[in-house]
Order: structure tokens, then sequence, then C-alpha cells
């Protein structure tokens, strides 16, 4: 039995006033990723320079104007990058550099140094503040903690004397989440004091949920708290840097904007230490599929996670939101037969607003194909492989005729499982369109006799019969009922035409058009599709009546 009793149940705030729950979410935050420090700082192979320079110009192209390159001081490695960003000239002016440094001098120093030639950067310090890390890690009280703090600010504010650009101040209170309200509340008020923030030259307060420790709405109650309580909120921007270890990042995010957050720091599919960082991706979707503008540029999906996958050697999960390869893939029938319709009554009604069952967004609206969005597999209905014949070949499938095909397309699939599109379109041809055995059509002569005659219509149709060329004719009220009447005292049959459709198929298909003849065996009650294809519309419908009567008798 799990030892459960082992752990603490963090409590709930007693925060009555709590006003967040009633907001809503109307523009997007400020992003900053930390890709190329939270993220890279967490891969089993830390990115090589020219890769963080192909993710920092990846995170530029998204739009992202604030980017967390490193922790400069850390390593010669993270001191180079920076390096490289300034002498290789690739910082846009509209984008700010932030780095991380930990509150000790030698650090700041280094840092500045790295930063030499940058024109504005976010100067980012931190330190842990938790009950758990001033006990077991610092080993000091809540004043030697904060003396750390304003110790770091001091640092800052006097290596910046020598750097030519401009800084902005950030502090993070790491831990946050394990940290008392207020002393977290008086460590970022003796920082800002320390600082001298002012409304035209704000400092940012970082709160990070360093580690995920109960549901997002705490959080969201703690970052409203200290909204509502810090000195000077004017001269402030409040910023939040939740991670994942309970698997709701992106929840806490989305509720700490709600609670006042103005600012979030993430990485790309979430990548960070343990279960990761916030997704921005995710959320920055969220905010697009609420018709809100998230502020980036998303509408390549692929090629973001291409290259992320390549930079970090990471993967993107199948099902990871949005970006995910299934994330757009219907297997089930009944979703495959929403989908279907949904589709089909978008481009009816002209809708503005993107409306389908079981597709919260467009997948053609960030990169992603329709073709993938149905797979055939044992669990699939007819809606479904009707779906694929139309999308994906053109095939405008009598409704009649959905279950027959579909029944034959769910026996491959119990024994093989998923069946491809192409597989589709094979058993679609091998069993209507290239079913011209035994009696095979070769040709016929069409005659249209005078007018206010019963049955106006002759025809003359020369085919084979297992492999013998012959000819038989017949009259009838139009080419359809003169074929089959002929075919009826040719062969000897009695069938019925029960229904008719036909379809132009599109223009790569050489202008060619589609018939569906829907025909009974009088005698034994039997009935079946055929299918024909032909240039010429006349003789796609006698193809397809060969069709039917090859698939009914023989
Ligand atoms: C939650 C986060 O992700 S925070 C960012 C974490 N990321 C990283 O740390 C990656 C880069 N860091 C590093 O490579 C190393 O930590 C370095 C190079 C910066 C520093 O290395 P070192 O000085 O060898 O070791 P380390 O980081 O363990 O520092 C230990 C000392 O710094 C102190 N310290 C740790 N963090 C801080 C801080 N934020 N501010 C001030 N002092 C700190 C510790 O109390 C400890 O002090 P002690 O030696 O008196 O016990
Ligand atoms: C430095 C801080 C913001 C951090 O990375 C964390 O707390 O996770």
């Amino acid at each position: 039995m799990l030892n459960y009793e082992r752990y603490k149940r963090v409590p709930v705030m007693n925060y009555p006033e709590r006003q967040w729950p009633g907001n809503e979410i109307k523009k997007a935050p400020i992003w900053c990723s930390v890709d190329l420090r939270d993220g890279n700082q967490a891969l089993t192979e830390p990115m090589v320079v020219e890769e963080k320079i192909e993710m920092f110009q990846l995170l530029i192209k998204l739009g992202f104007k604030e980017i967390e390159v490193g922790f400069p001081a850390a390593s010669q490695i993270e001191f180079d990058f920076l390096r490289q960003l300034v002498e290789r000239k690739l910082i846009p002016d509209d984008v700010v550099v932030q780095v991380l440094v930990q509150c000790r001098e030698h650090l700041v120093k280094r840092t500045f140094e790295a930063l030499k030639g940058v024109k504005k950067a976010i100067v980012h310090i931190y330190n842990s503040t938790s009950t758990l890390q001033r006990d077991v890690v610092f080993k000091k009280d809540m004043d030697e903690i904060k003396a750390i703090a304003i110790q770091g600010a001091e640092w800052v504010k006097q290596y910046m004397k020598d750097f030519d650009g401009e800084v902005v101040l950030e502090y993070s209170p790491e831990s946050f989440t394990g940290t008392e309200l207020e002393f977290a509340l008086d460590i970022c008020n003796a920082v800002q004091e320390t600082w001298g923030a002012t409304p035209d030259k704000k400092i940012i307060f970082n709160l990070p949920s360093t580690v995920e420790m109960t549901t997002p709405n705490v959080y969201a109650d703690r970052i409203e708290w200290m909204n509502q309580r810090f000195k000077n909120r004017e001269s402030i921007i409040l910023s939040v840097h939740p991670h994942n270890d309970r698997g709701t990042g992106v929840a806490a995010a989305e509720l700490a904007i709600l609670a006042g957050a103005e600012r979030v720091e993430g990485t790309l599919f979430g990548n960070g230490e343990r279960t990761g960082n916030l997704d921005i991706l995710t959320v920055a979707y969220n905010l697009f599929s609420q018709g809100i503008n998230p502020e980036l540029h998303l509408e390549n999906i692929r090629e973001i996670s291409e290259v992320y996958e390549r930079c970090t050697k990471m993967e993107v999960g199948p099902r990871h939101p949005y970006a995910g390869k299934l994330v757009f893939t219907a297997f089930s029938g009944s979703h495959q037969d929403a989908i279907n319709k949904g589709m089909q009554a978008m481009r009816e009604r002209k809708n503005a607003y993107w409306e389908v069952p079981y597709l919260p967004i467009d997948p053609a609206d960030i990169g992603r194909q329709y073709e993938p969005v149905v797979r055939i597999n044992s669990q699939s209905g007819k809606g479904g492989v009707a779906f694929v014949m139309d999308t994906f070949y053109g095939f405008k499938l009598p409704k009649g005729m959905h279950k027959e095909f579909a029944d034959v397309i769910q026996a491959i699939s119990e024994k093989q499982g998923e069946v491809a599109p192409e597989q589709i379109l094979d058993e679609f041809n091998s069993n209507y369109v290239d079913r011209k055995e035994p009696i095979h059509f070769l040709k016929a002569q069409i005659t249209e006799a005078e007018e206010d005659v019963e049955f106006s219509t002759f025809a003359r149709v020369r085919y084979m019969d297992h492999g013998v060329e012959k000819v038989f004719e017949g009259v009838g009220n139009g080419p359809i009922d003169a074929v089959q009447k002929g075919l009826e005292k040719e062969l000897d049959i009695e069938i019925r035409v029960l229904d008719y459709n036909e379809h132009a198929l599109a223009s790569g298909s050489g202008a060619k058009a589609a018939s569906y003849i829907h025909l009974l065996d009088v005698r034994s009650g039997k009935t079946t599709y055929g299918v024909g294809i032909s240039s010429n519309i006349t003789r796609s419908s006698i193809r397809g009546i060969f069709s039917a009567v090859n698939r009914l008798f023989y």
C-alpha cells in the first residue's frame, strides 16, 4: 500500500476576498522565453553554441521580445554564447536579452562582462526563500536570506555603473511556492527599495512555482495576495514562472494571469527541470483558441517542433497539445462522423467562427493539415471512411454507400489495424471502379429517338463476356434505363436502379466524372453499389452499372 501518510498537505489559503475566479483573460501577457537557460540547464546534453543560436533565432522569429539567454557567469559556454550574440550582432533592437545570476559578487561582475555591448538587458537575480531551503540548504534565518537579496540588488547597481546599456532588474524569490507570503512580500519590497524602481523604470518581480506543490488555485491566491500588497505597485511588472511538477503548469499560469500576472516566463513545449517549465506555446494557443491575439507568430507549429527537437534532442509527445502528431486525429467512428458533418456545415454556413466538433481549432491555422484528421482503424465508422474518400480523393460517396464500403474497410482493419488512406483508395478501386470482369464494358452508342416517343433512348453496347466480345441493344427512357433493359435481356437477369448519383472529380483528375449506381437484383433482393469513372458522364454511368452487375452476380 502506498505510504501516503508521509506527505503533508499544502493548506489552502484563508482568503475569502479573492477576485481572480471572476476575472477573464482578455489579452496576452508579456512573454519571456527561458528556453536557453531553464530549458537548457535541464537537458542531458545541453545545447552547444550553434544550437543555441538556432534556438535564439527561432524565438525571435516567433516574436519573443524578452529572451533569457542563459546564466553567463556559470560556464564558459554560457558566457561565449552571449558574446557571440553581441559580436555577431544577432540581437534585434526590439529584443531584450535576460541573464540569470545568483546574488554573489563575482558572478554579478562576470555577468556584466558578458553583457558588454548589449543595448538593454534584464539582469535577473534570485535567491531561495522557502522555509525548507532556508533551513536545510542555506541554514540562514529570514533576515540573512533577505540580506542576500538586498546585497544582490546592490551589486547589480554597482556593476551597472560601468555598463553602457540599459538595465532592468528582475528579482525572483526562488521557491516562492514554499515561502511564507509575508516574508516573500517583505523581501520583494526590500529589493524594490534598494533598487529604487519608478513607474518609468519598473522592476520585475517574478514569483516562481519553482516546485509546483499544490493545486493551481492556491498559486493564483498567492499571486493575487502579493499583487494587492506590493508597495509602489505602479513601479512593478508582476511576472510568473510556473513549473509543472503536478502537470498543472499551464493551468497555474492561466489562473495567475487572472490573478494579476502581467508577464509569463516559460519554454517551448514546457522543456525544463524535472517535469518541465510552463509550456508557453500551449498557453499562447489557448489564448488564440479564445479569439485573443497571442502576440506570438505561431502559424507554423511544425517548424517550431522541428527546430526544437533538433536543438534540444527532446521529443514532442504525440498527444502534446496543439503540436503532437495525434492531436488533430480522430480514430473513433462517432468523432469522425461528427468532424465530417462539422466541416461540411462550416463550408455550407460560411461561418466566420470555427466550430467543428472535437476540433477546438482549425489545424490549418497553425500549419497542420486536414489529412491526418481522420485515421481509420477497427473503431472507425462509416463517416470516417467517407470523409477520407472525400477529403483525400474527392469521391463524394452517396450516403447509402457509406456503410457498404465501410464494411469492406472494417474487415481489413480488424485483421491488420489501421488502414491508411492510400489503402482505402486501393480498396475502393478494386471493389468498385475496377470491378470490370467477367462482363467488361467496351463501348456504347447512344441514340436519342424523336421526342414524344415513350422510350426514346436507344443503346448499342459492345462488351466482353468472360473474354468473348458481344453486343447487346436496349431501349429505355434514358441511357441508364436503356443499358439496364438491354443487360437484363442479354444476361437473363432482373435488375432495378434504386439510386443514381454523379459528380465531377477535382480538376487534378483530368475533368472526370464519378457515377454511383445503386442496383437491386430483383430475384434475390440483394443490392449493391457500382462505380464508374470517365471523362464522359454517360460512359461513367454505364461503367457504374457494369461495376454493380459484376459485384451482384459474379
Ligand atoms: C530554480 C533554478 O533553476 S535556479 C537556477 C539554477 N541554475 C543553475 O544553478 C545553473 C548554473 N549554476 C552553476 O553552474 C553553479 O551553481 C555556479 C557556477 C553558478 C556556481 O557554482 P558554485 O559556486 O560552485 O556552487 P553552488 O551554485 O552550489 O553555490 C553554492 C553556494 O552559493 C550559495 N548560493 C546558492 N544560490 C545562491 C543565490 N541565488 N544567491 C546567493 N548565494 C547563493 C549557496 O548557499 C552556497 O553557499 P556556501 O558555499 O556558502 O554553502
Ligand atoms: C530562477 C528561478 C526563477 C527559477 O528558475 C525557478 O524558480 O524555477
